[in-house]
């Protein structure tokens, strides 16, 4: 096996929203950090090297190479579009990282995208298929990440990645500027989901719409994750064998586990639910682009924290690469 890593330093896929408080300076302060706008997700690149990545990985035998860190342009005037928010810093940042992903590809490697918030998900999934075609795509997260610009009731662009690659809602997303580089490349056939736990109303509908393969939590608890894996090979196999993009969210383990995140939603996967995932994506030899997005080393109050959530991703990562816990 062969990483190919690529850090995203980018945190413009979500925007916390403004708050006004007029109290003492110390819960201010404090208030500050707790709730630190979700910028600090930038730093997730760093932080899961620093845990040790590529030493590890070069430790169990992959060959590794690291291609640093993107740098994504400061935009002056980016006006929000609607409830759209970094609409053109978006668009930008993942033109940029596409390229990076069809590279990593070409050099032969498997691509680890390392954010970064999952708007990233848009550039690292584009340079992925346009370097080896049709791909399947297995969303391991709490949110489906499947709004459309219209749907969003946020305006952040890191809940919409997908509405931007499927085939089947091309008609449903406007024209942005930046964006026109992106051409639909998934078809919703080849989507599956696991964790999903808070899921918007305008997000179920698609979901439905196009008949996508949802596993939630509802189902990890009905099933069990070994029956949940079993059944997810089975769909992506059952039609052509095609290279699997594994997009992971590291919300969608439990927030006591990994608490650094922006989006922290109760009744996640186990830290064991979370590796028995990587495990057996790993076993099909079928993976060939991952993305580890939405480490926050800023969101949670503690170091300790910080590293149970860093730790964990990293953990995942290594089991990707054909980490086993037997040894
Ligand atoms: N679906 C949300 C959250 C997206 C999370 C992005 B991810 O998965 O990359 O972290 C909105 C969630 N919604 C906000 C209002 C209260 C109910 C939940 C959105 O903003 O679209
Ligand atoms: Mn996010
Ligand atoms: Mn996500
Ligand atoms: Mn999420």
């Amino acid at each position: 096996r062969s990483a190919g890593i690529v850090g995203a330093p980018f945190s413009k896929g979500q925007v916390s929203a403004p708050f006004t408080v007029c109290v003492s300076v110390p819960v201010v302060t404090l208030a500050l950090f707790l709730l630190q706008p979700k910028g600090g997700v930038e730093t997730g690149p760093d932080r899961i090297r620093a845990a040790g990545l590529l030493h590890r990985l070069k430790e169990q035998g992959c060959a590794v190479k690291d291609y640093g860190n993107l740098t994504f342009e400061e935009l002056v005037d980016d006006k929000p579009i609607g409830l759209l928010k970094n609409v053109r810093a978006v668009g930008g940042a993942n033109r940029r990282l596409s390229e990076a992903v069809q590279a990593v590809k070409k050099d032969g490697h498997t691509s680890v995208m390392l954010g970064g918030d999952h708007s990233l998900a848009i550039g690292s999934i584009h340079g992925h298929s346009a370097a080896v075609g049709e791909l399947s795509v297995l969303w391991v997260d709490a949110h489906a990440d499947i709004n459309t610009p219209l749907t969003s009731n946020t305006g952040n662009i890191h809940g919409q990645p997908m509405s931007y690659l499927l085939h089947e809602l091309q008609s449903k997303v406007p024209v942005l500027p930046h964006f026109s580089w992106i051409k639909p490349c998934v078809w919703a056939k080849d989507l599956v989901y696991i964790g999903l736990r808070d899921v918007d109303p305008g997000e179920h509908y698609i979901l439905k719409l196009l008949g996508v393969k949802v596993f939630s939590m509802s189902e990890v608890d009905q099933l069990g994750v070994a029956r949940v894996m079993e059944e997810t090979c089975d769909y992506l196999s059952a039609k052509a064998k095609k290279p699997i993009h594994l997009s992971y969210d590291i919300d969608a383990i439990d927030p006591s586990v990994t608490p650094a995140t922006g989006t922290p939603v109760a009744g996640g996967l186990s830290y064991r639910e979370g590796l028995y995932i990587t495990e057996h994506i790993c076993q099909t030899g079928l993976l060939s682009g991952v993305d580890m997005v939405e480490v926050n080393p800023l969101r949670s109050p503690t170091e300790d924290d910080v590293q149970s959530t860093v730790n964990t991703a990293m953990d995942l990562l290594l089991s990707c690469f054909g980490r086993l816990r037997e040894g």
